[in-house]
């Protein structure tokens, strides 16, 4: 689904990445963790192919397709997903306008018909229902307004209209109450197939007992340092990152 090879990044001249190496698979769910500044957030950008991040070196392959290589409206009709840690808020377009573009966008990038106005109700009812979305919100202005609860909610949400192949959650669980955070995890749950497969990264062992994540990995300085399973999440919760900063002592920054 995705190879990274030693992929290198700088914002504004300053070294961020500095060789990330990271397959993953269809079916499989990554949980991507470490301290606060050491990347986690520039690699989702560079993924989704924010400005003003630069790659200097490496490739990133998805679908063995070069993804550096597309815009970033392509790299989303080609089904990467990306959660943002600060979902924006776009005022005068509501939030069932924003999915029925999205949706008929990425459809005529397949080749396919705008969905008939009762097919796309009957889905948006269903997909509602399955991540527990609240009806109300759905004809307002997109995450205007919206508390940070919902407007990760309706990430949940726009996850399942548009059912991307790689779905990459940046901190989505920062600020969800434990009801929010169950109905979060649990739509990602029910989205979760043999043929998808997510990133989540997360600071909390605690998403990580609703995702049970196959991988987790710990980004520190701009590098993977260590990767492992599940237990992994739970051995940082009891010793935290000091441990693994001494193994791995920071590289000289180029500011
Ligand atoms: N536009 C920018 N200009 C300068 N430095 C930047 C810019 N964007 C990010 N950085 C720096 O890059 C480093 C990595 O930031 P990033 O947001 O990727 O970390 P993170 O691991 O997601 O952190 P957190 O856990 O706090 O969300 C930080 O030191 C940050 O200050």
């Amino acid at each position: 689904m995705l190879s990274i090879k030693n992929l290198h990044a700088e914002v504004e001249d300053k070294k961020i990445l500095k060789g990330i190496n990271l397959d993953i698979k269809p079916g499989e769910v990554h949980a991507i963790m470490g301290p606060n500044g050491s990347g986690k957030s520039t690699l989702s950008a560079v993924l989704a192919g924010r400005e003003n991040y630069t790659v200097t070196e490496g490739e990133v392959l998805f679908e063995d397709k070069d993804l550096l290589d597309m815009a970033p409206e392509i790299r989303a009709r080609e089904g990467l997903f990306l959660a943002f840690q600060y979902p924006v808020e776009i005022p005068g377009v509501s939030n069932i306008n924003f999915l029925r573009t999205a949706l008929n966008e990425i459809r005529e990038y397949k080749g396919l018909p705008p969905m008939e106005a009762k097919e796309f109700l009957r889905l948006t009812k269903e997909k509602q229902k399955l991540v527990e979305f609240d009806a109300k919100l759905i004809n307002r202005s997109l995450n205007e307004g919206f508390s940070g609860g919902e407007k990760k909610r309706n990430e949940i949400l726009q996850l399942a209209m548009l059912d991307p192949k790689l779905s990459i959650l940046d901190e989505t669980d920062s600020g969800l109450d434990i009801d929010a955070l169950r109905i979060v995890s649990g739509g990602v749950n029910k989205l979760r197939n043999e043929h998808n497969s997510f990133v989540i990264i997360t600071h909390y062992q605690r998403l990580l007992e609703y995702i049970v994540p196959d991988f987790v990995h710990v980004l520190y300085d701009g590098r993977i340092v260590k990767s492992g399973t599940k237990e992994l999440a739970l051995e940082l919760e009891e010793r935290g990152y000091d441990w693994l900063k001494e193994s791995y002592p920071a590289t000289e920054t180029v500011h």
